[in-house]
C-alpha cells in the first residue's frame, strides 16, 4: 500500500512536544451514517462539515453504486446527496467494498424500504474483538425482514412493508441502535428501542432524522421511542464535531509534554474525557470555538479508568491516553468493557520500554462481559518510563494513532508501518503532524 505515493512508512523522530494549532470536523462516528440517512428522503440532503477520511469515500462510493447522486456543495466539506433515483446496484461492484468499514450493514433498512431487498458485502472495521452483527439481524428479522447468508455476504428482503416492533438490546450497541432508527423512521407504526446506546453521535442522527420528519422521543432510561411516517424529505445538518479525533491530539499533548489548540472541539460531547484527563494531571481551557490541551509541567499521576457506553469513557479514548499513562507516576489500572481485544496494541508499547501487564480479570471494580471468559481486557500500567523509538505495525485506527503518538513521545527514530489506515479516521493527520511540530517523513517524499 502507499500513501500519496510513498511507501506506507512513516519515519518519526521523537522527543519534540506537538505545539500549535489543528481543526477537527465532523465526526467519523456520525458523517457516514448521516449519509446513508440521506437514502430515506425522497429530496435531496445537504451534509456540512463532512471530513475528507476513508469512512467517508466508501459511504459515497456505495451511495453512487444505488443511485444516489453526492456532489461538493457550496461550502467547504459539504456534500449534496440526491436520493431520488435510488436503484439496486450490481452485487460484484457492492462486493468491491467488502472489508471497507462498519457501515454497510446500515444500508439494510434504507434498501428494504426504497427496494424491497438489500445486499450487504463482508464488513470491515478494526479488529479489536469479535464485532459479531448478529443483533442488528435480529432486530432487522422483528421488523418483518427476511435475510439469508451466502458466500459474498448478506442478502435481505423484506416482502411486505417493515412493522414497528418492541426491541430491546442484550447491550448497548452503537451500530444496531443506529440500525433500527435508520429502519423504524419509515416502519409500519411505533418502535420502542430499550437499553439503547445514547451516544453524542446517535442524538445527532436523530437530528438529522428530525429534520427529515421523523418522530423519534429519547427517554432518560436508554428507551428510545420511534412513530413510523409514510415519507420522509431532505435534510441540512452541519455534522457535529469529531470528540474522539480531539481527545486524540489531546493525548498526544500530554504525552509529548507539549500544547495544542484543537479548533472545534467541544465540551459537551468531551465531558467524561475531560474529567479524567485532569485527573491525570492534564491542563485544558474551553472557549466558542474549541479546546486548548497541555502538559502542565510537573509529574503526571496514575488513574483508574473503565471503558463504558456513553455517558462513561468511550472505547476509543482509551488508546491514545494509555500512552500519555506511560508517562504518570505510579499504577495505573484500565479496564475495557467494550471490546474484548482492545489492548493488543500495548505489546508494542512494551517493545519501545512501557511496563503493561495485561490481565484476564476484571480489574478496577466492576464486572464486565469478558470477565471469566479468558480475554486480556484489563491493564495495569506501571509509570513513568521513558520510550525508545522501535519499528511499529498499526494493528487498528485508534492502535495507530496511540503509536504514533507513543513514537512522538519517544527518544530516537520510530518507523511506523502501516500508516494509511489512520486516514480512515483522522483528516489530514500528516499535515496537521507536521503544523504541530513533530519531525516526520515519508521516506522518499518531502513533507510540510
Ligand atoms: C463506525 C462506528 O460508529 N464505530 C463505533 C461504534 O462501533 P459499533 O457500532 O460496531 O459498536 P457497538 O456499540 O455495536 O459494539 C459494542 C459491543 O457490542 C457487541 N455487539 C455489537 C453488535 C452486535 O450485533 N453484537 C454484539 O455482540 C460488540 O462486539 C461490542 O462488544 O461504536 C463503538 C462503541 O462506542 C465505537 O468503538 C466505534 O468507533
Ligand atoms: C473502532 C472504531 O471504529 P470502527 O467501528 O469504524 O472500526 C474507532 O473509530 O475507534
Amino acid at each position: 500500500m502507499t500513501v500519496n505515493g510513498a511507501e506506507d512508512v512513516l519515519l518519526v523522530h521523537g522527543g519534540t512536544p506537538l505545539e500549535g494549532e489543528i481543526r477537527v470536523r465532523g465526526a467519523k462516528n456520525l458523517v457516514p451514517k448521516a449519509m446513508v440517512a440521506a437514502l430515506l428522503g425522497s429530496e435531496p440532503s445537504r451534509l456540512g462539515n463532512v471530513p475528507d477520511i476513508r469512512d467517508v469515500r466508501v459511504v459515497r462510493g456505495l451511495l453512487q453504486l444505488h443511485g444516489v447522486t453526492v456532489r461538493p456543495g457550496d461550502e467547504p466539506g459539504e456534500l449534496v446527496l440526491d436520493p431520488t433515483h435510488v436503484e439496486s446496484a450490481n452485487v460484484a461492484d457492492i462486493d468491491a467494498h467488502a472489508g471497507s468499514s462498519r457501515i454497510p450493514i446500515l444500508f439494510c433498512g434504507p434498501l428494504l424500504h426504497r427496494l424491497g431487498h438489500a445486499f450487504i458485502p463482508g464488513l470491515g472495521g478494526c479488529d479489536i474483538g469479535g464485532r459479531p452483527i448478529d443483533f442488528h439481524f435480529d432486530v432487522l428479522r422483528q421488523f418483518g425482514a427476511t435475510i439469508e447468508k451466502r458466500a459474498d455476504g448478506q442478502y435481505l428482503e423484506a416482502p411486505q412493508r417493515l412493522r414497528g416492533t418492541k426491541i430491546k438490546l442484550p447491550y448497548p450497541s452503537v451500530g444496531t441502535t443506529e440500525q433500527v432508527l435508520l429502519t423504524a423512521v419509515l416502519a409500519e407504526g411505533v418502535t420502542e428501542l430499550s437499553n439503547a446506546a445514547v451516544e453524542p453521535e446517535i442524538e445527532d442522527l436523530i437530528c438529522v432524522l428530525q429534520k427529515m420528519g421523523a418522530i423519534i422521543a429519547m427517554d432518560t432510561d436508554r428507551t428510545i421511542r420511534i412513530t413510523g411516517v409514510d415519507k420522509l424529505g431532505g435534510y441540512n445538518h452541519r455534522a457535529l464535531p469529531d470528540r474522539l479525533e480531539a481527545a486524540s491530539w489531546a493525548s498526544a499533548a500530554l504525552a509529548t509534554e507539549g500544547n495544542i489548540y484543537v479548533r472545534g472541539a467541544q465540551q459537551r460531547s468531551m465531558m467524561t474525557f475531560l474529567n479524567t484527563y485532569r485527573k491525570v494531571g492534564g491542563a485544558f481551557e474551553i472557549d466558542d470555538q474549541g479546546i486548548r490541551f497541555w502538559h502542565p509541567g510537573g509529574q503526571l499521576k496514575s488513574i483508574a479508568l473503565e471503558t463504558d457506553v456513553h455517558p462513561g469513557f468511550q472505547t476509543d479514548w482509551q488508546q491514545p491516553l494509555v500512552v500519555a499513562l506511560t508517562q504518570a507516576t505510579g499504577l495505573s489500572i484500565v479496564h475495557e468493557t467494550v471490546y474484548e481485544s482492545r489492548l493488543g496494541f500495548t505489546s508494542a508499547l512494551n517493545q519501545m520500554g512501557a511496563h503493561i501487564q495485561l490481565y484476564r480479570e476484571c480489574l478496577g471494580g466492576s464486572h464486565c462481559r469478558f470477565g471469566q471468559r479468558n480475554f486480556l481486557h484489563s491493564a495495569v500500567v506501571s509509570g513513568p518510563t521513558r520510550l525508545q523509538g522501535a519499528d511499529l505495525v498499526i494493528p487498528d485506527l485508534r492502535g495507530g494513532f496511540s503509536y504514533l503518538i507513543a513514537a512522538l513521545a519517544a527518544q530516537g527514530t520510530s518507523r511506523v508501518h502501516g500508516i494509511g489506515l489512520i486516514n480512515r479516521g483522522y483528516e489530514n493527520f500528516m499535515d496537521k503532524l507536521v503544523e504541530l511540530g513533530a519531525k516526520v517523513e515519508l521516506p522518499g517524499k518531502a513533507l510540510g
